[in-house]
């Protein structure tokens, strides 16, 4: 059952506020309304960047102390509201609660790392080659910063921009998705809470997603756009960003390879295939999307985990004990079952039943297919569900070069006993994301992006810091 209805408004210049407009947000799991929210229009996008423009001014010339502490503060205002923020992610998003938990841990671990990482932004002093020379080199905030994030990871894909930008010093305009805007919207009341003033973060919330980012696009106040979401409106939002040169930063899609050699550990290797091909339904960009397994240890490692796959338990996200909640919308669930038809039409061994598990919401079991080939679409489009291709290979060579045989580079996968191969493959894989026996690479500390059309700049670490800042050369002639 759905929770009370949740009526939220939108936060501009620290106020809440309502549009003409407004949109009920819809429980994938019950198709029942979870909230309700204004529309926000190209007119509250203006006045989201008059805000935060203005509060600029004070923002990024606060010490990188203050700046801290109030991301500290968020941090904990966060942390006793963990469970609540968890409970709505789950109706408005479906994954189990567990993994909203693990999300919204996840998601404050970024406001805690760059509190601490905002105190660390050196510049530098380069030597002469004239003695009356001091050649210094200062960070400054880019400036207003307009962040769109996507319906998958609706509280982490928001912290790892936001954070970092407040850190440097910018100030930030946020659209989430529109499946999703109500984590967010908790977000910025516990970031209200924390006492972050009024201007420096300001969310719109809109069933109109190109109306306010174009008007972000086209506002030369905005200093840069960070971008998360699907290849297609990542290149869109970049030719966009080039009539005001806007710094750019794009997390987009992948087709993750996730290789097990001959030498792998398998019960470690079917662990963290299942990590990384099920977590949020299979609905995460790193997502394995392409299995490859060595050709002598193929029925082993297909038994377990076939068994391991059928094991899993579809449900409704707050029910305990769910592992796999419901996909996001119907189209997701059609694009599953397109792949799905695709891979048996062409020859692949089904493992188990599609079937929807319920009658109301957008159930699918997850699925295995065997004998998967590189013409199938599940191998060559990032599927986005429940649906695991295995397919066999014989030479590493060979399968790293079918593994980097896409426009995508975000994260890929092996599991290997040998140092020599773990070198080879991660040293040769076009990604930018290698987990080496580890199903679940991301942490708040270390870099995460893609290469190719899977996107550019880094998300995390101090790299993920970096994005928002300008870089300015001072030479000082003291003679
Ligand atoms: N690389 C990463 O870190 C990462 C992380 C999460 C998701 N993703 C990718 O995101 C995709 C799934 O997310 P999605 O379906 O929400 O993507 P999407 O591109 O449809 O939407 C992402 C955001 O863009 C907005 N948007 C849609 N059309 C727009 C337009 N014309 N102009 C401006 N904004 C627009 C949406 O409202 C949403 O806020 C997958 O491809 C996934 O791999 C990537
Ligand atoms: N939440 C994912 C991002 C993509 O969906 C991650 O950070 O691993």
């Amino acid at each position: 059952m759905t929770e009370q209805l949740l009526e939220k408004g939108m936060l501009l210049n620290g106020q809440w506020v309502q549009a003409e407009e407004s949109f009920f947000v819809k429980n994938p799991a019950t198709w029942e309304n979870v909230g309700v929210v204004p529309s926000g229009t190209a007119a509250h996008a203006k006045q989201a960047v008059d805000a935060a423009a203005s509060a600029f001014v004070t923002w990024s010339k606060a010490t990188a102390y203050e700046r801290a502490a109030f991301l500290e503060r968020w941090f904990h205002v966060i942390e006793s509201r963990l469970e609540e923020i968890a409970r709505v992610m789950t109706q408005e998003q479906g994954k189990p609660l567990t993994e909203a938990i693990g999300e919204v841990r996840y998601a404050n671990s970024f406001l805690k790392w760059y509190a601490e990482e905002a105190k660390r932004v050196y510049g530098e002093i380069i030597p002469a080659s004239v003695g009356s020379k001091r050649l210094l080199v200062q960070k400054q905030p880019v400036g207003v910063v307009a962040a769109v994030t996507p319906w998958n990871f609706p509280a982490a894909m928001i912290t790892r921009k936001v954070a970092p930008a407040l850190a440097a010093g910018c100030t930030v305009v946020i659209k989430p998705a529109e499946h999703t805007p109500l984590t967010a919207l908790l977000l910025a009341e516990c970031a209200q809470e924390a006492g972050i003033p009024e201007g420096v973060i300001n969310i719109v919330t809109t069933l109109h997603p190109a109306e306010v980012v174009d008007t972000w696009m086209e506002d030369s106040r905005v200093k840069k756009i960070t971008f998360t979401g699907s290849t297609p409106v990542g290149k869109l939002l970049m030719r966009k960003a080039a009539d005001t040169v806007k710094k750019v930063s794009l997390e987009l899609g992948g087709l993750a390879p996730f290789i097990i050699a001959e030498d792998a550990n398998l019960d470690e290797a079917v662990q963290g295939v299942m990590q990384s091909k099920f977590r949020n339904a299979g609905q995460t960009c790193v997502c394995a999307n392409r299995i490859y397994v060595h050709e002598n240890i193929k029925d082993e490692f297909l038994e377990a985990f076939t068994q391991a796959v059928a094991d899993l338990r579809v449900g409704n996200g707050l029910d305990e004990g769910t592992e796999i909640g419901p996909l996001i919308n119907e189209a997701a669930v059609q694009k599953v079952k397109r792949h799905l038809e695709d891979a048996q039409a062409k020859g692949a061994a089904v493992h188990g039943e599609a079937v929807l598990a319920s009658s109301v919401g957008h159930f699918m079991k997850p699925i295995v297919v065997s004998n998967a080939t590189d013409d199938m679409l599940c191998m060559q489009e990032e599927t986005f569900g429940p649906l695991a291709p295995v397919s066999i290979y014989t030479d590493d060579a060979e399968v790293v070069q079918r593994a980097n045989n896409t426009p995508f580079g975000l994260a890929a996968y092996v599991y290997t006993q040998s140092l020599q191969k773990a070198f080879f493959f991660s040293e040769n894989l076009e990604y930018g994301i290698v987990g080496v026996n580890d199903g679940l690479p991301s942490v708040a500390q270390a870099p995460f992006g893609g290469m190719k059309e899977s996107g550019l700049g880094r998300e995390g670490g101090h790299h993920g810091l970096e994005e928002f800042l300008e870089t300015k050369y001072v030479s000082l002639n003291l003679k």
